[in-house]
């Protein structure tokens, strides 16, 4: 049997970026749009806010109107008209005049401030309608200037921006019905072994039930993928080439989990080699997911995840998430990597690069991680709590309580560029 050559971790994810590719665009309907990438950069078509409005509910008129006016010497104005937001005023207000405005309302032509109500008086006498007021005001108070939030043909959003609430709302400030977004990657999913029941099934002797395609499917989602679910195979030579092979066809990228290693039944590097793929690697310096292999055929990405949960887990968002994000416009694809205070000691030798499943805590402005259950990767217990890998570096023997740690946190919308420019990781 030929020996496998690990690579280094970071040289393996190079290896799959250069593969990445940007996806197609698809407009949506605004409704329809959260948790997509904007697939176009996103420029203010007209000022915010498109007129001089009031903030508040009060009365606009000339502030020169006012000079001189104090607790002893109040001044009066006519009211000539009512404006509600909605409404533009028609009339040209004149010196010693005033209009009474709410809240959103265009400021009407000839005046130059707004008073609250709160610190004017209203009166009806000789059948007009009149308001006093006891303060001097300047020219400007209380009028949102045109443009004065945002001018036209500002850049506001960039292309790959992830559509949160606040995105939306922008999009709907200038009209967008239609939604430019990045269409989602199609992603094959295919899990691999003899000894799998489904969910739904009664345990049996030697058998476990498939949780890799579960988890693996809503990592796919949580990335942005769209998932095509192509079913669990027995390790069956001819049956499992076809079902790659068949599934191949309807997917942008294939991922497969199990029967990536050297075992008997390890039918993957047989399959890719059949299908004519490339092998991009099939070792990494890493634990767990050191058997995580990954192929190309044409533009097509096959991920071949190890079987062990914890290592499958690990390798997607090591090695697939990014690809998916990158395919979604996204100038930052990897995880965020941060520093963390090391909550337990982590006895451990690490001969290679090891991404624990950890949770990250914050308190008294720190942050804090530990690991989320045993650190072996046949563990599937260790998932639920984790949102961070804590990153120990190859060839450290241990760490201890206290210790700054590098962190990788998969499941926040901000990534990074670039995990590995400032530290490699043998
Ligand atoms: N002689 C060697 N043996 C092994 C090596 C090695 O280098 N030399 N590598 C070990 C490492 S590291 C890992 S990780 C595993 C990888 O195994 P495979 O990717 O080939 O996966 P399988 O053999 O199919 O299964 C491994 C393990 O995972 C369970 N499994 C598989 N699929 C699922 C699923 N969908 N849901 C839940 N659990 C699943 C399976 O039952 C096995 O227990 O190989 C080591 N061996
Ligand atoms: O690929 Mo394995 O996960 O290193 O245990
Ligand atoms: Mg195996």
């Amino acid at each position: 049997m030929k020996r496998r050559q690990p690579i280094r971790v970071s040289d393996a994810i190079n290896r799959v970026m250069h593969y990445a590719q940007p996806n197609e665009i698809e407009t949506v309907q605004i409704e329809a749009c959260d948790d997509r990438t904007l697939a176009e950069d996103i420029v203010a078509t007209h000022a915010i806010p498109p007129f001089p409005k009031s903030p508040y509910d009060g009365y606009a008129f000339k502030a020169m109107d006012t000079k001189g006016a104090s607790q002893n010497k109040h001044v009066t104005f006519e009211v000539i008209e009512h404006i509600p937001a909605g409404k533009v005023g028609t009339k040209q207000v004149q010196t010693g005049q005033a209009v009474r405005i709410m809240t959103g309302a265009p400021i009407p032509k000839g005046t130059d401030c707004v008073a609250m109500f709160e610190i004017c008086q209203s009166d009806q006498q000789y059948g007009k309608e009149w308001m006093t007021i006891k303060r001097e005001m300047a020219p400007g108070d209380n009028v949102m200037a045109q443009g004065s939030e945002t001018k036209e043909g500002t850049k506001l959003l960039h292309k790959g921006t992830y559509i949160n609430p606040g995105v939306k709302a922008i999009l709907a400030t200038f009209g967008y019905q239609e939604v430019p977004v990045a269409k989602r990657p199609v992603v094959g999913l295919i899990t691999t072994g003899t000894e799998l029941l489904q969910v739904g099934d009664e345990l049996k002797p030697g058998k476990i039930r498939n949780s890799n395609g579960p988890m693996i499917a809503s990592q796919l989602k949580r990335a942005g993928a769209k998932v095509v679910e192509l079913g669990s195979l027995t390790d069956e030579f001819t049956t499992s080439y076809q079902a790659v092979e068949k599934g191949l066809q309807r997917v942008d990228m294939l991922i497969t989990t199990g029967g990536v290693s050297v075992g008997d039944y390890d039918l993957m590097p047989a399959i890719y080699e059949k299908l004519g793929a490339k092998t991009l690697f099939n070792k990494v310096a890493m634990r767990p997911g050191s058997v995580t292999t990954v192929a190309v055929r044409g533009k097509q990405l096959l991920f071949g995840l190890s079987g062990n949960p914890s290592a499958c887990y690990v390798g997607f968002e090591l090695f697939v998430r990014p690809t998916i994000r990158a395919a979604l416009y996204e100038e930052t694809p990897h995880p965020q990597k941060i520093k963390a205070y090391l909550k337990t000691d982590f006895p451990k030798a690490n001969p290679f690069t090891r991404f624990v499943r950890s949770t990250i805590s914050y308190a008294h402005g720190n942050v804090y991680i530990e690991p989320s259950g045993i650190d072996k990767s046949a563990v599937v217990t260790s998932l639920a709590k984790a949102n961070a890998f804590m990153v120990l570096p190859g060839g450290t023997r241990g760490f201890q309580k206290g210790q700054l740690v590098d962190a990788l946190l998969f499941q926040t919308e901000q990534g990074q560029r670039d995990i590995w420019q400032d530290v490699s990781y043998e």
